[in-house]
């Protein structure tokens, strides 16, 4: 490993136990890493950087379960039982540590193009996207200007309200592996009409995952359009 790798790993680590500790004394950061509190403390706060050895500790250590126990513990629901997701898809560095766990657990195919609807999806494509080495793309609900071929996909939702997503033809190529992702999912339909945009663009879907599913709705629908794997890190009745 050089010089800039090694920094890579220490700064990642410090990162991670930010995070962790946003949730926890130092006393339970030390019961769940097996480092001392005095340490910990001053590597979250920037005095002084881990060892490679013990950032390469707690990047591994810090697995699946944790991840998807700090998700859940940022998961607010309002009284009516919709999700308030602001304190994760506006938290990046959060959506950057997920990401190499769930392209792990999921068994993902490495995309060429990792895409989205906007809004809300967006900041998980862009980790992901990071991750893979992939393109970010984000469908969206309005026409961009100055482009002038936009691939389209539309549905009438049980509402009576059309739901249209528009992606720009140039960014899909026919061949291209693309993974699904988005923030949540309930209905499904939005990562029904991204799946559409794939087929219609002759991509190959290598995956579709949610952070959050609401109901088992959105996952049974994707399900049903895709042989790919399908999942979510969390899942809410
Ligand atoms: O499974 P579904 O029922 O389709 O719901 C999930 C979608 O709803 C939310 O987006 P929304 O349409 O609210 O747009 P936003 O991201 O701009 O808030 C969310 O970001 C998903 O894209
Ligand atoms: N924030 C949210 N909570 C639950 N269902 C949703 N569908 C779209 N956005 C949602």
């Amino acid at each position: 490993m050089n010089r800039a790798e090694k920094a890579a790993l220490q700064l990642q680590a410090v990162s991670v136990l930010g995070m962790l500790k946003e949730t926890r004394t130092y006393d339970e950061l030390a019961d769940l890493t097996g480092l001392p509190a005095g340490d910990l403390n001053r590597y979250v706060n920037g005095h002084v950087l881990p060892g490679t050895e013990r950032a390469r500790e707690v990047i591994e250590g810090v697995g699946y379960e944790t991840l998807a126990a700090e998700l859940d513990a940022r998961i607010e629901l309002d009284g009516e039982g919709y999700v308030d997701n602001s304190g994760i898809v506006f938290d990046q560095p959060f959506l950057d540590l997920l990401a190499p766990v769930v392209a792990e657990s999921f068994g993902f195919d490495r995309p060429d193009v990792v895409l989205t609807a906007a809004t809300d999806g967006i900041t998980l494509a862009a980790a992901m996207a990071r991750y893979f080495d992939a393109r970010c793309a984000y469908a969206k609900k309005s026409k961009e200007t100055a482009v002038e071929e936009f691939i389209e996909a539309r549905d009438r939702l049980d509402s009576g309200i059309e739901l249209t997503y528009y992606l720009p033809t140039s960014v899909l190529s026919a061949g291209d592996t693309v993974l699904v992702v988005d923030d949540l999912i309930r209905s499904g339909e939005t990562q029904e009409l991204l799946l559409d945009i794939a087929a219609e663009s002759d991509a190959r879907v290598g995956g579709v995952f949610a952070l959050i599913a609401a109901g088992e709705e959105g996952i049974d629908r994707a399900e049903a359009k895709t042989d790919a794997p399908v999942g979510a890190l969390s899942q809410l009745d």
